[in-house]
């Protein structure tokens, strides 16, 4: 009897478990699937012909690359790719597209990049993969800046939906004073971001750290932020991306993409 009770909670814990797995590995589906009828959806629109395209980083901007290695391939465009990180470059070189520099191609027609959150005002929050200052040099040298998301990403205001705060990336010798002039000058928390699979910081492409500032008020202005925080010496670039986004596509779980338009002009 006793054994039969148990059987039967093992059955039953097991089915939920299956149950909750299966929950879970949906959920998941449909945000890749989200990511993808955003960057797909970028991708048609932006690209008409033969350009300068600017390659952003991140999960969603793989699906972007994919649609245009696609097109490239059945229409014979001629595109030739502005990576913003390590992981741009290798996703270029890996779909066999055309790989260029800011040297050679200094005026990108557009750029299409993922965010971590965008609020009502089309300002970004950027560099949750560690990846801001190459791609906020990119995009300002955009005629055309374009954002792909899933629809977490969209808020109203900047800390609604992001948790993790404002990646801004610094010297690493300053990251200690830059951290207190920050937390003295608009309060909140700065942390130094860890490495997951090393001892110690993210270094990032460039060689710096990443500090994350979780911010405590949501009414700052931003453009102003992004000014004071860039003048702390030690600063190299902040995460936030402020009047740079004409464009934003979110794709929704049911398969649709809503569109956020900004004032965003970079060039
Ligand atoms: O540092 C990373 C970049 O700013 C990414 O574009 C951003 O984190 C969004 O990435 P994902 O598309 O993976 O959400």
């Amino acid at each position: 009897m006793l054994l039969k009770v148990y059987a039967t909670a093992i059955l039953k814990h097991s089915g939920a478990i299956r149950k909750y797995s299966q929950c879970n590995s949906n959920a998941k589906m449909s945000l890749e699937e989200a990511k993808q009828f955003a960057a797909r959806r970028a991708v048609d629109e932006y690209i008409k012909k033969d350009c300068i395209f600017g390659v952003g980083s991140g999960s969603t901007v793989v699906y972007a690359v994919q649609r245009l290695a696609e097109r490239v391939e059945t229409e014979n465009l001629k595109v030739t790719c502005i990576p913003t990180s390590f992981q741009s470059k290798q996703l270029i070189i890996k779909h066999k597209l055309t790989l260029g520099e800011l040297e050679t191609h200094p005026v990108i027609d557009v750029t299409i990049d993922g965010a971590d959150e965008v609020d009502a005002e089309m300002t970004l929050i950027k560099g949750g993969g560690g990846c801001l200052l190459q791609e906020k040099i990119v995009a300002s040298c955009s005629k055309k800046f374009v954002v792909i998301a899933d629809y977490t990403k969209d808020s109203v205001k900047l800390g609604d939906r992001y948790k993790k705060g404002i990646p801004i990336e610094v010297v690493p010798m300053a990251y200690v004073p830059v951290q207190n002039k920050i937390q003295a000058l608009y309060g909140g928390e700065v942390k130094l971001r860890k490495a997951v699979a090393k001892a110690g910081p993210v270094v990032t492409d460039n060689g710096n750290f990443i500090l994350d500032w979780i911010f405590t008020d949501q009414d700052l202005k931003w453009d102003k932020v992004d000014n004071h925080l860039k003048m702390i010496p030690g600063v190299v670039e902040t995460g936030l991306f402020v009047r740079m986004c004409e464009k934003a596509y979110f794709g929704q779980p049911e398969g649709n993409v809503i569109e956020r338009f900004g004032i965003g002009t970079v060039l």
